[in-house]
């Protein structure tokens, strides 16, 4: 087993204590008086001056400082130095985070926490899409970066862990400091594998560890257990009850089911070795107690289990049924401690009435009641099988101790306690689709942690005040700051608010040093509570304790075995249960379904169904409890406390109902998105197929016109129109044909919606792709669609200009024919438009120029470049003219039904209308692919 040693022990005779080493503090404020609450602790916060009787523990440094003179003056920068010396005695909780490794059957997926370096990780929203982000950039940050004191990687050996967070607690705890240490994190994170341990070897956790290094350390100092610690520090005669381990359930089923756990193969016992240096002239004597909170309520786990089976208000079996058995138990009550305890200090926390505590001897036995523990944890259903803890567990466990030279002084007497809480997983109700029973357990549980990162918050923020307070002394209104009435303005720590954080307010208000593990699981799909409890995390270490010693017990003078002020002291035995024939307290009562085994190959599932009863909590105890210095009831306070209980939960509710409606929302709303871009994505492609079938048609339709006209399919017609036509010269009519249509896909593709353009018209595609607005009125998208475009009469007079400029300047260049009428008429137009000043050219006219200088009128235009577009024209212009002489041949009969009206049509009809019209004159006509303009 990989552990090693931390120290050896010590034989020093020396009547001093070695202080534990204390940790870099990281922030400050001022002392203990920061985290007094108003409400919850008494307005002065210092300590009250030591008694005359010196203590021996007086020599462990537990001397509080001298109170700080009120200054009237005091310069701003010495009680700066002042409140940072104050400072320098408070430590921030420190906040570990372990990660879990990925187990066996669970998805694969990259986690979504990873470590950056020894005190930081990132975390990246595994939801977070490229869509979602650009929904929720502004709500929530995909990734974020927390600090924590240390990160533990899933690699990390428990027993690494143990000596990083836990080894210095429990040298605090044997050198008499208090602590606490919780495990917080959502439910499968690993807050029990952290505190219990797994079943393999070198698999224990921190609780078994922390029970070896104590009984390790103190070995040979074992103090004769005369006295007992009582409340918080209270010491009274110890008697036999306090060795005597509790019983177990008795009934038949349960005892059948539980005995399968005390499987003698399984490693219960493994010990770590490690040994921490004590003060070796002090006894010792380890007492131990294990609380669960559930529901708000709280238990003792180590009290016998009462079979209760003759209860009068169980119900009767029926015929053919077993008995269930009934296991009853009773709540427990949080009691301020006495200030008779502790009179050196103003500051009370709550211990819970009534909780058994046992004297343990050896690591072992300690081991076994908190097996016992655990035991009553399943049988009354608050840690199932397979399932998550619905209860804090709190292991209590109290070191006393008292110098060897002054044995028989119980004043003397000075007891020091840890706290290990493994916490219930935060639960995710919307995720489990929790109800009934499970919702209240689930409500409770996240209510717990709510009022926890609540008081956090609230003694950050009154431990800043102070701190700013004191560094501000002297400065006031008259000269001096009062820290006073900064204290009375201090907001209430609402620890009262839950149970949990009632039975472990002492810790934040009082001595000892606090350690918060994070547990996480960074394949769960709880990202966003993950999230939630890295900022709670963050919000803890800037709460800050004070690691001082615990205080000497101060007996009162008549103290005698079972007396304490000639009362007599309430025994701390086995939980008495009331029975049937005493007024019955309200009680809950649930089945439960006890299971064990099962989990491994070839082990049998041992269950048991056993109805749990658990009453309420007593209100009062007898007269003769000895409970020192509590304020008679207030009928008032009481009811306005219920009145404040009754109104957050409802708060609670209410927020929960939130949430989750929050939750619902942003789900909904984010499918709705995803459906619509969907739906547009969809939309677009149908167009764009819808579009490049048009445009192939269009293709086909032009193709088969060429080979109407013979020129690809006739040879003799094509020797009449052309007789010079080579092979290759045909070819390379084919392919400007075949380049010209790829070329229009592109102007199609490219949004532009324009299919009405004939291949051999190149002028007509050129004044296309200068303006590609222009003709997107012409726009098939189904037949039906016809719009309405505007088309300026002077782009398309000019077009037609165009086309017979071309024409006659190829013809010119080509065959020497001279120019017609048209050109003349063109030019006296162009010539015409230049002359008005408002006349500005069209974009078309525009653009087309850079990309093919026109010839204007020049019978100069360089031959050689147009060579082969040329061609093409001319065979377009022969088609035309063929095409006009079949037209007007036919005139008389019905017009072609089937044949697409191309270009061809369109540069007949072009030809016909060309005559130059006043340019900016608009016109709105129906657009249709099959259509001609109207004029
Ligand atoms: N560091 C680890 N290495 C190996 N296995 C682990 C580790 N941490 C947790 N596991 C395993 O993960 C499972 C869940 O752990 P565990 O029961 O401790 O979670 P939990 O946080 O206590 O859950 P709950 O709050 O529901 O009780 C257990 O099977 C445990 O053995």
């Amino acid at each position: 087993m990989a552990s090693r040693p931390v120290a050896t022990r010590a034989s020093s005779r020396s009547r001093t204590n070695t202080p534990a080493p204390t940790p870099p503090t990281t922030r400050t404020t001022r002392t203990r008086a920061a985290s007094k609450a108003p409400e919850e602790q008494a307005p002065a916060p210092a300590r009250k001056p030591p008694s005359s009787r010196k203590p021996l523990s007086k020599r462990d440094n537990l001397e509080p400082p001298p109170p700080s003179k009120p200054k009237a003056k005091a310069p701003s920068s010495k009680a700066l130095k002042q409140a940072q010396a104050n400072e320098n005695e408070r430590e921030a909780i420190m906040a570990y985070l372990r990660i879990r490794p990925r187990i066996g059957e669970e998805p694969s997926k990259a986690p979504y926490l990873v470590p950056i370096s020894d005190t930081s990780v990132r975390m990246t929203d595994p939801n977070d899409t490229q869509n979602r982000s650009q929904y929720r950039a502004s709500v929530i940050q995909p990734s974020s970066i927390y600090t924590f004191s240390h990160v533990f990687p899933p690699e990390t050996q428990q027993v690494d862990f143990f000596t990083k967070t836990t080894l210095p607690l429990v040298k605090d705890l044997l050198q008499g400091q208090n602590g606490l240490l919780f495990t917080y994190g959502v439910t499968n994170s690993g807050k029990t594998y952290t505190v219990q341990g797994g079943s393999e070897p070198g698999t224990a956790g921190i609780l078994p560890r922390t029970l070896d290094v104590i009984f390790n350390s103190i070995d040979g100092l074992h103090g004769d257990g005369r006295y007992r610690p009582v409340r918080l520090y209270g010491v009274e005669p110890a008697d036999a009850s306090d060795s005597a381990p509790p019983q177990i359930s008795s009934a038949p089923a349960v005892a059948q089911v539980l005995q399968s756990l005390d499987d003698p193969s399984e490693p219960n016992f493994e010990t770590d070795p490690t040994v921490v240096e004590v003060d070796r002239n002090y006894e010792y004597t380890v007492w131990l107690s294990y609380a669960e909170v559930y529901n708000e309520k709280v238990y003792d786990l180590l009290a016998s289990a009462k079979d209760d089976e003759t209860r009068v208000d169980s119900p009767a079996p029926r015929a053919g049924q077993h008995k269930i058995p009934t296991l009853t138990r009773q709540a427990l009550t949080l009691r301020p401690s006495p200030p008779a305890d502790n009179p050196d200090t103003d500051i009370t926390g709550k211990y819970i009435s009534g909780l058994r505590q046992f004297r343990v001897t050896s690591a072992a036995q300690a081991k076994s009641l908190v097996k016992i523990g655990q035991l009553h944890r399943r049988v009354f259903g608050t840690l199932a099988n397979q399932a998550s803890s619905r209860s804090h567990g709190m292991v209590i466990i109290k070191i006393m101790r008292g110098h060897r030279g002054e044995k028989d002084d119980p004043t003397s007497l000075q007891i020091s306690r840890l706290t290990l809480v493994d916490l219930a997983g935060s639960e995710r109700t919307k995720h489990t689709h929790t109800t009934g029973d499970r919702l209240k357990e689930a409500g409770n549980i996240n209510k717990s942690l709510m009022v926890l990162g609540q008081c956090l918050e609230v003694l950050r923020s009154n431990q800043r005040k102070l701190a700013m307070s004191l560094a501000h002394e002297g400065v006031g209104e008259n000269g001096r700051m009062d820290t006073r009435d900064v204290k009375r303005t201090l907001a209430v720590i609402p620890f009262r608010h839950s149970k949990m954080t009632e039975a472990l307010m002492d810790y934040f208000i009082g001595d000892g040093r606090v350690v918060m593990i994070v547990n996480i699981n960074p394949y769960d799909t709880g990202y966003d509570e993950n999230s939630h409890i890295m900022k709670f995390a963050a919000l803890a270490r800037e709460v800050h304790t004070n690691p001082g010693p615990a205080p000497v017990s101060k007996l009162p003078p008549n103290f005698g075995p079972g007396k304490a002020k000639g009362n007599k002291i309430k025994e701390p035995g086995p939980l008495s249960l009331r029975g049937s024939d005493i007024a019955p307290k309200p009680f809950y009562r649930r089945k439960v379904t006890i299971s064990m085994g099962g989990t491994e190959a070839g082990k049998r599932v041992n269950e048991a169904i056993v109805e749990v009863v658990e009453a309420e909590e007593e209100d009062q105890l007898d007269d003769n409890d000895g409970e020192e210095g509590e304020e008679p009831p207030n009928p008032l306070v009481d009811a306005l406390f219920e009145e404040i209980e009754r109104l957050r939960i409802q708060l609670y509710d209410a927020e929960m109902r939130c949430a989750l409606i929050e939750a619902d929302t942003r789900e909904e709303v984010m499918h709705e998105m995803e459906e619509r871009m969907r739906t547009m994505e969809q939309m677009y492609s149908r167009r764009l197929m819808s579009e490049i079938e048009q445009n192939n048609l269009k293709t086909d339709a032009k193709i088969d016109m060429l080979h109407q006209a013979g020129l690809f399919s006739s040879p003799v017609k094509r020797s009449d129109t052309i007789e010079t036509l080579s092979e290759a010269e045909e070819e390379d009519v084919e392919m400007s044909l075949i380049q010209e249509e790829s070329d229009e896909d592109a102007v199609m593709s490219d949004a532009t919606k324009s299919v009405s353009a004939s291949p051999l018209a190149r002028k007509d595609k050129t004044a296309r792709s200068s303006n590609p607005f222009k003709n997107m009125g012409t726009h098939p998208i189904g037949s039906d669609d016809e719009e309405l475009t505007e088309i300026e009469d002077s782009e398309q007079s000019e077009e037609d200009d165009d086309e017979d400029d071309e024409e006659g300047t190829e013809e010119e260049e080509e065959e020497g024919i001279e120019e017609d009428d048209d050109d003349d008429d063109y030019k006296e137009s162009q010539n015409q438009s230049e002359e008005e000043d408002d006349w500005e050219p069209s974009l078309s006219t525009k653009k087309r120029t850079p990309a093919k200088p026109r010839p204007s009128t020049s019978k100069a235009a360089p031959p050689s470049t147009t060579r082969k577009p040329s061609r093409v024209s001319k065979l377009a212009t022969e088609i035309d003219t063929l095409k006009l002489s079949e037209s007007t041949s036919k005139k008389d009969g019905p017009p072609p039904k089937k044949k697409p009206r191309s270009s061809l049509d369109t540069d007949s009809e072009d030809e016909e209308s060309d005559v130059p019209v006043a340019p900016k004159k608009k016109r709105q006509v129906p657009v249709d692919l099959w259509s001609s303009p109207t004029n």
